[in-house]
């Protein structure tokens, strides 16, 4: 069993939490934050081990009468890799502490690149980075790993020539009351090329790719308008095929009648999702259109949790000689990720192949 550490508990760390207890290889050492609020109450009620993450701040904890099981020190001690999931800047703070332990540690996309010895989108590169042997590893951030997941099939399938997307950027997560824009649009950032194209580029680094943001006034979900020159002349249908048979993209089909991100959020709690996650990118099947080279498509992403099951795939690519496609078979399936089956999962499975839990150390 592979002992995983969760520091900062927030949006990304309490879904990384409970993604990692749901795997029949790993378990939650404990999680790690400042501030004795309800979040902290929830984390100790599920049964993780809450533990202040500044010295400073345990009479807090104390005073509220949340148990604590620690310091930072004692979860790094107590884990095999621990899961920053701080706000960012302050993993970049925190690797001198998993240094100081010489434990691994991954990190989310609000760091800087240069945080990590590797970037990590389990489509792009997991083989890359399982054979790196890197133990610190940034799992780039959600808008990235949702052009991610669909660059790399289009490129493998057809050829990227160059892919374009506009990236409208929801303001804030629902619980984030403090932020904005709630009356305008912004172009986020101003200046163009955004910082998304880049980023895509450390997972995947030959596919020319230019990103724009803009940000409104919406919490739910960011969404892409998305536009590939292919290298070779493709059929809309073909490309929805591509896309169809890539584990973490769904197809939304037309005749849901979904209309935004709205729609998605409530199919997804119809679902019977937890928190209502879309862990996949959630692609339009009617936009896909072709012209010559030229494909079309809008695709959501939801920035709360497209990025949880890559946490957990690269927790077994830094830990473990799991493959990639067995580590992702055994994410979706113990998240339930998929609203239907894919090429991937229905090949592994006649494989009977399963992620294997063989720690490396
Ligand atoms: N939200 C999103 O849409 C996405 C975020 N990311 C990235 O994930 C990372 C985390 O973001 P997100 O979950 O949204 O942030 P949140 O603000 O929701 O959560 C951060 C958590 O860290 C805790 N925290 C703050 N300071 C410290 C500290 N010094 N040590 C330990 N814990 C601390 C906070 O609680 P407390 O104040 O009690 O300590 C809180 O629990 C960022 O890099 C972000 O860019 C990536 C993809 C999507
Ligand atoms: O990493 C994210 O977005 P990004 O891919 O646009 O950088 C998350 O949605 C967090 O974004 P935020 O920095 O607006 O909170």
């Amino acid at each position: 069993m592979l002992r995983v550490g969760v520091n900062g508990y927030g949006t990304i760390g309490k879904r990384v939490a409970d993604a990692v207890a749901a795997q029949p290889d790993m378990e939650v050492a404990g999680v790690a934050k400042t501030t004795p609020n309800f979040e902290a109450e929830a984390a100790h009620r599920r049964g993780y081990p809450v533990h202040a993450a500044r010295e400073d701040r345990r009479d807090a904890f104390d005073d509220a009468g949340v148990p604590v099981a620690g310091d930072l020190d004692d979860l790094v001690v107590e884990s095999d890799i621990v899961v920053d999931c701080t706000p960012a800047g302050i993993g970049a703070e925190n690797r001198a502490v998993y240094e100081r332990h010489d434990t691994p540690a991954l990190y989310q996309g609000g760091e800087d690149a240069d945080v990590a010895d590797a970037s990590f989108n389990a489509r792009a590169n997991y083989d890359e980075v399982a054979a790196s042997d890197a133990e610190h590893v940034r799992v780039v951030s959600c808008n990235t790993t949702g052009l991610s997941r669909v660059l790399a099939p289009l490129d493998e399938q057809y050829g990227v020539e160059k892919a374009r997307a506009t990236l409208v950027r929801r303001g804030g997560d629902p619980s984030q009351p403090d932020r904005g824009p709630i009356n305008d649009i912004l172009p986020d950032p101003v200046t163009v090329p955004s910082h998304h194209g880049p980023d895509v580029n450390t997972v995947l680094p030959d596919l020319a790719v230019d990103t724009m943001g803009v940000t409104v006034p919406a919490t739910l979900m960011h969404l892409h308008s998305v536009n590939v020159t292919l290298e070779t002349e493709a059929e809309a249908a073909a490309v929805a095929e591509t896309l169809t048979d890539e584990s973490r993209v769904f197809l939304v089909p037309g005749d849901a009648r979904v209309a935004g991100p709205a729609h998605l959020k409530e199919y997804a709690q119809d679902a019977g999702r937890p928190r209502g996650d879309l862990w996949e990118n959630c692609v339009w099947a009617e936009s896909i259109a072709v012209e010559g080279r030229d494909l079309y498509f809008f695709q959501a992403i939801h920035q709360e949790s497209d990025v949880v099951p890559e946490n957990v795939d690269a927790i077994r690519a830094v830990c473990t000689d799991t493959e990639a496609a067995e580590s992702v078979v055994e994410t979706n399936r113990a998240l339930g990720v998929g609203f239907g089956e894919s090429e991937e999962t229905r090949r592994v499975a006649a494989d009977g192949e399963g992620a294997t839990a063989s720690a490396d150390d």
